[in-house]
């Protein structure tokens, strides 16, 4: 007898609202006659689910980790997903009205959902709206859609086994209405068989069919989630491997971007390719099956039902265009919001130490806003769309009762018919609101697509692959001939106007040069993480373009004025890079170094670090034998010992005598500090964007007038100033060592 408990709510659901009822009928039906909807009935899933899953994933970014709470539906088979609480919340008190018959235009066969996916690529145009760095790249916006399908290719015999499940599930829970009228005038009519079986063969025959449309939704629901999860994690892997091969400038120019690229875009991306579809083409088959059904039943009140289709189906079009442009402004919202909070975080002391929470709180929060703004106004569209589609499905219910009463009272349709045609409406109207759904789904997958192809897609300015590799025994010099350089994002500034310099192989540089003068420049375009706008630079004659850029980075070792080091061992540190190098390798390269603290440490190199659980001086020394160990033919030191004291200092500028003094690595320092310039054979004075000056230190250094005199000049009052503070310390060691590390350069200058 709980089918008969069962059907009273329905049925007194469907009178009060065809719209709001269409979910209550769902809770309902299984809650009380669980036995009748194992298969799950039609999930009237709202397309704010998505919305939602952005919005979380907004959270995600700004204050929490991501995490899954597994509060599922007991009604919906799309539930079956886990999803956060929020979005289940959001999902209830936002469920769609189902619009009854709005099944003619998007209710097709397969060959016309061809044509649905054709006219939405046609429409598209995918240039996404503040995508500075992007521009040219997006022009191929339409064959979003077929890259979108193609990302589920690998997963196909999943796929089409979910697909299969989904057959089955949809049509066992197409089989819940008929039985409920069937019901109805079995119980009304007092007839001694239902479905031409006697009771209790029927019912056991339709709770096994029942079971079985369970399980087939179970393993639909689980297959679809697992395949998602699957082309997801592909995609991720994907977009990174392609981050990783840009040009250095990218990454750092547009790093919170890609995260969010990574992170949301491809959550979204995954959804619509598996979930998406796969609610899709339930509500399509569920639409089908129940327009033929509700024909079957009452050609004419069929027609009824179908007079508010072209209103709605309009509506939907436009909203679901509106919801992928909002999609794509939302999502470089998030990713404009990810670089602000990584930024800072990342200069967290910095923010700390000038007590600028506050203003970071501020904004951050604008931020944050405009990310609301777009929700917002994402909110409104939807609620605006649902409550009127919620309306014309009522009305259309209205209608239907109307003139379906009529037919009853005339004896033309039995009650139990009547109850069976609203039913099918609501699954009608519910898969109809699905495939809304499915449409504004797709093209938020088509926008958050277009992002993340557009990472998969993008050529390096300076491809890793490209070229010849370069053998390990050539060497030569290293040759600039009227080398002319802008820094892509500043394109206004010419930084280096025309550089011609020679060095030769073995031999030690200091480039030296007001601050600003393109030192860190000259390293950067050897290390080609820039190449020149005019002129070039060779090696042993060749232009370094013509290298792979991994052969001839290979050759070489820096050290950047700011040493980063990674969450590791002190060893991997030093290894970084250099992956078949031995523990010896690493102690002789940190010998080399000057790093003698590491023997000391708790653990000596398998000591834990991270980023900044060092000193400046420390992490410098890690980071000088870190470039050591690759036996580099070319070593790039770039302001190497400006964080050191002056015994560390002494220590450092100690181990490059040594590596200049072999003579077997090409070093190429540029430094402010006189007791680094001093250790080079020869000197190379940049201004205004060329070589002024260049020849050996005590040469320049003695020339009256010399450009170099006056900068060193200027340099030895700062280092003085400086000395002064340490001789405050006269127990110090340092103080004797530094000063006759200097007192050659006091000398040549005469100052
Ligand atoms: N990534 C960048 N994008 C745009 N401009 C840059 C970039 N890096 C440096 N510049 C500019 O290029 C010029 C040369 O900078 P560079 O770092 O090469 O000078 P430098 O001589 O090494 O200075 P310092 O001695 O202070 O380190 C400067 O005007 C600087 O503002």
């Amino acid at each position: 007898m709980s089918i008969i408990i069962g059907r009273t709510p329905c049925l007194a659901i469907f009178i009060q609202s065809s719209g709001d009822a269409a979910e209550k009928v769902n809770t309902e039906c299984t809650l009380a006659s669980g036995s009748l909807s194992p298969s799950g009935l039609p999930s009237f899933r709202s397309n704010s689910a998505i919305s939602y899953r952005i919005q979380r994933h907004v959270r995600y970014n700004s204050t929490k980790p991501p995490t899954t709470t597994a509060v599922s539906s007991p009604t919906s088979p799309s539930s079956a997903s886990p999803s956060s609480a929020i979005e289940h919340e959001d999902r209830r008190s936002s469920t769609p009205t189902p619009s009854p018959t709005d099944g003619t235009e998007i209710t097709a066969t397969p060959p016309k959902r061809q044509s649905v996916i054709s006219r939405i690529t046609s429409n598209l145009s995918l240039t996404p709206v503040a995508e500075t760095h992007a521009k040219g790249a997006e022009g191929e916006g339409s064959s979003s859609v077929r890259k979108l399908l193609e990302l589920a290719r690998p997963e196909k015999k999943r796929l089409l086994t979910a697909v299969g499940l989904l057959l089955v599930s949809s049509s066992v829970s197409m089989l819940v209405p008929l039985t409920i009228g069937k019901l109805i005038d079995f119980f009304s009519t007092n007839s001694s068989t239902f479905l031409g079986l006697s009771f209790p063969v029927a019912a056991g025959l339709l709770a096994v069919t029942f079971c079985i449309g369970a399980t087939a939704n179970a393993g639909r629901a689980i297959i679809m989630r697992i395949s998602g999860q699957r082309i997801i994690a592909r995609i991720r892997n994907q977009a990174y491997l392609s981050t990783l091969r840009q040009e250095p400038e990218f990454a750092d120019r547009s790093a919170g971007d890609i995260v969010s690229r990574l992170s949301v875009d491809t959550n979204i991306l995954g959804d619509s390719v598996t979930s998406n579809l796969s609610d899709g083409l339930r509500a399509l088959i569920s639409a089908t099956v129940g327009v033929a059904a509700m024909f079957w039943i009452s050609a004419k009140l069929t027609f009824v039902m179908l007079c508010v289709v072209p209103p709605v189906s309009l509506g939907a079009v436009f909203y679901g265009r509106y919801l992928r442009k909002l999609s794509n402004l939302t999502q470089e919202a998030v990713g404009e919001m990810s670089k602000t909070a990584e930024e800072k975080l990342n200069a967290f002391k910095t923010v700390a130490a000038y007590n600028s929470q506050p203003l970071e709180g501020q904004l951050f929060s604008k931020k944050v806003d405009q990310v609301f703004q777009l929700a917002k106004k994402e909110a409104y569209m939807t609620g605006i769309f649902w409550g009127a589609s919620g309306l014309t499905g009522n009305l259309a219910m209205l209608c239907l009762l109307g003139y379906g009463g009529h037919l009853v009272s005339i004896h033309e349709i039995t009650v139990g018919d009547l109850t069976s045609l609203l039913m099918y409406s609501a699954y009608v109207g519910g898969s109809v609101s699905g495939l809304t759904g499915f449409f504004t789904g797709l093209m938020r997958g088509v926008g958050a697509g277009s992002r993340v192809f557009w990472l998969l897609d993008r050529t390096s300015h300076i491809p890793l692959d490209k070229g010849v590799k370069l053998p390990h025994s050539r060497n030569g010099p290293i040759r600039f001939e009227d080398v002319r350089f802008r820094y892509p994002s500043r394109r206004e500034v010419e930084v280096l106007k025309g550089i011609n310099m020679t060095i030769e192989p073995g031999t030690s540089v200091a480039l030296v040069g007001s601050s600003g003068s393109g030192k860190s420049s000259i390293q950067q375009l050897i290390s080609r993480f820039y190449d020149p706008d005019e002129g070039k630079i060779t090696f042993d004659g060749t232009d370094i373009r013509e290298f792979t850029p991994e052969s001839w980075r290979d050759r070489i070792g820096v050290v950047f004025q700011d040493p980063i080091l990674f969450a590791g061992t002190v060893h991997e540190n030093i290894a970084y890079g250099s992956p078949d190098v031995t523990r010896e390798d690493v102690e002789d390269a940190a010998r080399a170094a000057n790093c003698d603290f590491i023997w000391d440490l708790p653990q000596g190199f398998d000591t834990l670090i991270g980023k900044a659980s060092l000193s400046g001086g420390q992490r410098q020394r890690i980071s000088i034998a870190r470039a050591l160990v690759r036996n580099p033919s070319i070593l790039l030191l770039d302001e190497a010992t400006s964080a050191l004291d002056s015994t560390s200092e002494n220590a450092v500028n100690a181990a490059i005598d040594d590596i200049i003094r072999q003579k077997n690595i090409t070093v190429i320092l540029a430094a402010h500090r006189l007791s680094s310039i001093a250790r080079a054979e020869r000197v190379v004075v940049l201004e205004n964007g060329v070589v002024s000056e260049e020849g050996r230190y005590d040469v320049l250094s003695r020339r009256e007038g010399s450009r170099f005199r006056t900068l060193m000049a200027a340099q030895l009052l700062v280092e003085k100033s400086s000395k002064g503070i340490e001789e405050a310390k006269p127990e110090s060691e340092s103080e004797s060592e530094s000063q006759s590390a200097n007192e050659k350069e006091r000398e040549a200058l005469s100052v």
